[in-house]
């Protein structure tokens, strides 16, 4: 199982998800309770080994200004929420980023197609909300043998199950990982990781 830890703000909580064996963690570089600087991720990159993904995680913003936050915090992936287009990826493709497309449950189901992503997020209606979701319906979209993340609303305990319910190849948290709304929980993480991976 693929686990991403999101929202990391400080250098303890990024080195917490890379122990605990977290494949990849994100910095949200857009309006949220988690926000950091570029100049922060430049800092906090250094906690992240080779082997683990360091992802930059975006709302709205245009693809191109995605792509220039994220290379100037020195990131090569890049977390893309939002109503997207296949031209997203192809302008994050030609400008050597990696992309994870997120996609809620209420989109059309065109959206559910390969664009290209190396990763889809199927998440709640709200990102980063904490909001819980019916996992399970997530099946119905025909995502067997492709490579995404599942996310909204996982936490330590729920983790297992939902991504036995919805067959997910991989998870992402963030809210459910805090001891308060943008503050990480050190033994949450461990326990989320290790959850997810059992
Ligand atoms: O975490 C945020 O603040 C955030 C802001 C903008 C876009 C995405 C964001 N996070 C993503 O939301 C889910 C986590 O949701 P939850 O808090 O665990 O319910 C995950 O995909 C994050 O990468």
């Amino acid at each position: 199982m693929f686990v991403k830890v999101c929202g990391l703000s400080t250098p303890e909580s990024v080195r917490e998800a890379v122990e605990a064996g977290a494949d990849a963690v994100g910095f949200v570089l857009t309006a949220s309770p988690r926000v950091v600087s570029p100049a922060q991720v430049t800092q906090l990159v250094k906690a992240v080994p080779d082997g683990v993904t360091a992802v930059g995680v975006f709302r709205t913003e245009p693809a191109v200004d995605a792509v220039a936050i994220a290379r100037a915090a020195g990131l090569s992936w890049i977390q893309l929420h939002g109503e997207r287009t296949p031209d997203d990826v192809k302008t994050a493709h030609d400008a050597g980023m990696k992309v994870i497309r997120a996609v809620t449950m209420g989109a059309a189901s065109d959206a559910f197609a390969d664009w290209g992503e190396e990763l889809l997020l199927i998440d709640a209606a709200v990102p980063g909300s904490g909001e819980a979701w019916d996992y399970g319906s997530v099946r119905a979209k025909g995502l067997e043998g492709r490579h995404w993340l599942l996310a909204g609303g996982l936490d330590p305990a729920n983790v297992s199950q939902a991504a036995r319910d919805a067959g997910a190849w991989g998870v992402d948290v963030s809210s459910g990982v805090e001891q308060s709304r943008g503050v990480k929980d050190l033994a949450k993480i461990r326990a989320f990781v290790a959850a997810a991976k059992g």
